[in-house]
């Protein structure tokens, strides 16, 4: 260390030297805070999930210069999982479907970790092996005393976040960035629950009279066909009455599931009524329609359904289908036809697809 100058006027040289430089840091103190200031307001106005996501992982990393981040959050019911595939994303969250991943990063502690160059491990852990990032802040996120996921911003500087340096803000960053998260989620499972019929988990009739126009028109403008299948369970008032209504309930549930993963994304399936689903196929031609009606009639017809008490009961499924443009010109039309054809599976003996004639006729000529 050098020691103080005798001079007079070097002595007021060195305050001067001292003084500007606190200036400085107290000027890049007031900055941080500015900057974290917006972060936090940005945080708690953002409308949607994708929104959030992106200003945690790419603003954060633009606005404090930082090299990575990470985030974590704990999905073990799926239900981000199944959200999250849909939203156009510049960068996805790491969905964690049990906390052991957590646990490495923060043991019971539960406070934010700086972590130097020397803990290469734990960075590893945080930001994948081989990553370059050599300093890193860890922010665990928990709402009502639960951790549901964590924050990860890293620097190539290995001097960036070290041990000896206050979390305060970061600590403050990672509560708001908790609360954010939570909301959104709330209010995805609000969004969720108004669309999703409740009993199967398929799309409920509401948001299918809403979704079906949209795919209508869509197909009318960009001219691909739209195929459109009814699927009513046969005799299933035969299953409530010899089985009971929670029998039932269980048959319409596995068969909402089956329906539902024989799909592909961009397919849209929903309980029209009672024991009647409705699925909308775009870009699928006659024969693709008649495949996918087939592969999930099968499904059903070979599937034991668990009964709630433990035992099995069987059940078979009729399918009517009708194609837009063939059999069709508006979609009520098209609706009427698939309907139709439902009527003719049943009465034709059930367990059956069966495709309304004048679309089949249409598109077997085109
Ligand atoms: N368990 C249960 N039953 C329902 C539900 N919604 C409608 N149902 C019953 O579904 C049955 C439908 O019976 P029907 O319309 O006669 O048709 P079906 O017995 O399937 O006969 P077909 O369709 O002609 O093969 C009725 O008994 C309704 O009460 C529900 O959410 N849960």
């Amino acid at each position: 260390m050098s020691s103080p100058p005798t001079d007079p006027q070097a002595q007021v040289q060195e305050l001067r030297r001292q003084l500007q430089s606190l200036l400085e840091a107290a000027t890049a103190n007031e900055r941080k805070l500015d900057r974290f200031d917006a972060l936090e307001r940005r945080l708690m106005a953002v409308g949607s999930m994708e929104e959030l996501v992106h200003l945690l992982l790419i603003d954060c990393c633009a606005d404090f210069g930082l090299d990575a981040a990470e985030l974590w959050l704990l999905d073990p019911e799926e239900e981000l999982r199944r959200a999250l595939p849909a939203l156009p994303m510049v960068k996805a969250p790491r969905l964690l479907d049990h906390h052991g991943p957590l646990k490495d990063l923060f043991g019971a502690a539960r406070s934010t970790r700086l972590v130097g160059p020397a803990d290469a491990p734990l960075l590893a852990k945080a930001f994948g092996e081989g990553t370059p990032v050599r300093s890193a802040a860890l922010l665990p996120l928990i709402r009502q005393g639960l951790l549901i996921g964590s924050l990860h911003f890293g620097a190539h500087d290995p001097e960036r976040y070290d041990a000896a340096s206050g979390t305060k803000f970061l600590d403050r960053l990672a509560a708001i960035a908790a609360i954010a998260i939570e909301s959104m989620l709330n209010r995805e499972r609000l969004r969720r629950a108004g669309m999703t019929d409740g009993l199967t988990g398929v799309h409920n009739r509401r948001y299918f009279d809403h979704r079906s126009l949209i795919e209508f028109s869509q197909a009318v403008r960009h001219r691909y066909p739209l195929a459109c299948l009814f699927l009513d369970i046969d005799h299933f008032k035969a299953i409530n009455d010899g089985h009971g209504h929670p029998t039932g309930d269980e048959v319409l549930r596995q068969v909402g599931g089956l329906i539902q993963r024989s799909l592909r994304t961009g397919d849209l399936a929903a309980r029209y009524g009672g024991e009647e689903f409705v699925v909308l196929l775009p870009r699928t031609d006659l024969a693709g329609a008649c495949e996918v009606a087939e592969r999930i009639r099968l499904m059903v017809q070979d599937a034991p359904f668990v009964t709630p008490e433990g035992g099995t009961v069987n059940a078979t499924l009729s399918a009517g289908l009708a194609m837009l443009p063939a059999g069709a010109t508006s979609f009520a039309e098209l609706l009427n036809a698939a309907d139709r054809a439902l009527y003719d599976a049943k009465r034709a003996g059930r367990n059956r697809t069966v495709a309304d004639s004048l679309g089949a006729a249409q598109a077997a000529d085109s």
